[in-house]
């Protein structure tokens, strides 16, 4: 669909922006939705408005339509939308499927899930990074579950999978780590409903530390907007049996993950920028990261129609980043144009996604011309004086378009396999331009 180049050189804006944004639709709620239509009993269509086309939920779709549902994206329409059809079905209508997930954690953590409340084989694989990415804690818990076996093929604890079930039994309770990534337990969350033959609820402990919570609070939240009444207990989850659930749209807020880059292109290049559509009250976490660019000086509005952020004189900071770690290269692009250092701390996880993104983001922004000192769990970025680069992006598409945001400011930025974005953004570079085009 897109044709990117090898690599993408930035013009760095001759003014200072003055735009109003819209971002595409969140990726967390994309995927989270279209599962919890799968999974939930309904006797009439639905319809998913807002939903985002990229690579993470295309393989979404098409491995949902390979265990059998009934999914029919009109990503070409005005407002593309997704279709569900009313049809009546088994929890899981595919007996054996092979899956392939690209590099989508939250496909591959949330289906592993979901097949093991069907009765059959599934085998679910990625690319070559994918197969470097955990999902250990997962296959833990569901192998706690009776009649079902879930093993890593090459033993190490990650993809490619395979779950064989037999259809699983009621009233259990089941123990799952989140510390690694919270993926785990959204995933387990969302199919226990399903793993319960009769009406008994279905216990989920979490021992450990957890990461991501606003991840955790996110899938709650769209449970609860599609009828399962999930009870928390301290760190015990009772979700109760699927019942019939009627919802005939459901609309899917802009990403706020991506909004992070062009709130950040107002802090690096001064003057303003909205992104529509996002409030704090937002199921996403990641809006908060406004909350940070206005601890380094910037000034933040809210109101019905979007946020708005407006540069200002940039100070380091020192911020637990554990909630909102999807930010982390945002801020790393931000931290350079910021009068004394900035400080990124409990962000471990962030070495198993996509890359390792403390490693890849010290490699970087070095190229910049900024001291980087790396941890176990994060980074101190103190920034020097400024040069242009050819930066790698580790086909990380967060790589991609948080370091674009040095070219805004600083001449000669080269991002290399610019392509990346489509995981998530595929219309990245197009929307970024926007920011030339004065408001007033
Ligand atoms: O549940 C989700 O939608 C996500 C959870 C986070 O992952 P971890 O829980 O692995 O940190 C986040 O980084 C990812 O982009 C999306
Ligand atoms: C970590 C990410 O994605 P996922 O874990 O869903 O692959 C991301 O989008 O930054």
């Amino acid at each position: 669909m897109h044709d990117y180049p090898a690599e993408f050189a930035i013009v760095p804006l001759t003014a200072a922006p003055s735009a109003t944004v819209t971002v595409p639709g969140s990726k967390s709620i994309t995927n989270r939705a279209l599962v919890l239509a799968a999974l939930t009993p309904m006797d009439v269509p639905l319809r998913l408005t807002g939903a985002l086309l990229s690579e993470d939920t295309e393989v979404m779709v098409a491995a949902l339509q390979a265990l059998g549902y009934a999914v029919e994206p009109h990503w070409d329409a005005a407002e593309p939308y997704v279709w569900f059809p009313y049809q009546e079905r088994a929890t899981v209508p595919a007996t054996e499927a092979d899956l392939f997930v690209a590099n989508s954690g939250t496909t591959v953590r949330f289906l592993t899930a979901l097949v093991a409340a069907g009765r059959g084989r599934y085998r679910l694989d990625g690319i070559p990074r994918m197969r470097e990415r955990p999902i250990r804690d997962l296959l833990d818990a569901l192998n706690q579950l009776r009649g079902v076996r879930a093993t890593s093929e090459a033993g190490n604890g990650c993809p490619p999978v395979v779950i064989e079930s037999d259809g699983v039994c009621t009233g259990q309770r089941v123990t799952v780590r989140a510390g690694v990534s919270s993926q785990f337990l959204s995933g387990l969350l969302m199919a226990a409903p399903h793993y319960a033959g009769d009406a008994e609820p279905v216990e989920i402990e979490v021992v450990g530390p957890t990461v991501s919570e606003p991840y955790i609070a996110m899938t709650l939240a769209m449970m609860r907007q599609w009828g399962y009444e999930v009870e928390a207990v301290g760190n015990v989850y009772r979700v109760p049996a699927a019942s019939l659930h009627n919802l005939a749209n459901y609309a899917i807020e802009p990403d706020a993950s991506a909004a992070s880059y062009f709130w950040a292109a107002a802090a690096v290049a001064g003057g303003r920028v909205t992104v529509a559509g996002l409030t704090r009250q937002s199921l996403q976490g990641d809006v908060r990261f406004v909350d940070v660019l206005a601890q380094m000086g910037c000034r933040v509005e809210e109101c019905d129609s979007g946020i708005t952020v407006h540069g200002g004189r940039l100070r380091g900071v020192d911020v637990d980043m554990n909630d909102i770690s999807d930010t982390v290269m945002t801020l790393g692009a931000v931290a350079l144009f910021a009068d004394g250092p900035t400080t990124i701390r409990n962000v471990a996880h962030i070495r198993h996604k996509e890359t390792d993104r403390i490693a890849a983001l010290a490699t970087e922004l070095r190229k910049f011309g900024a001291a980087v000192a790396e941890r176990d769990d994060g980074l101190t970025i103190t920034p020097g004086p400024l040069r242009g680069a050819a930066v790698d992006t580790y086909n990380d598409h967060r790589m991609a378009m948080s370091l674009a945001l040095v070219g805004l400011k600083v001449p000669g930025v080269v991002i290399r396999n610019p392509g990346c974005v489509a995981k998530t953004y595929p219309d990245f570079w197009r929307d970024l331009e926007a920011l030339r085009r004065h408001e007033e």
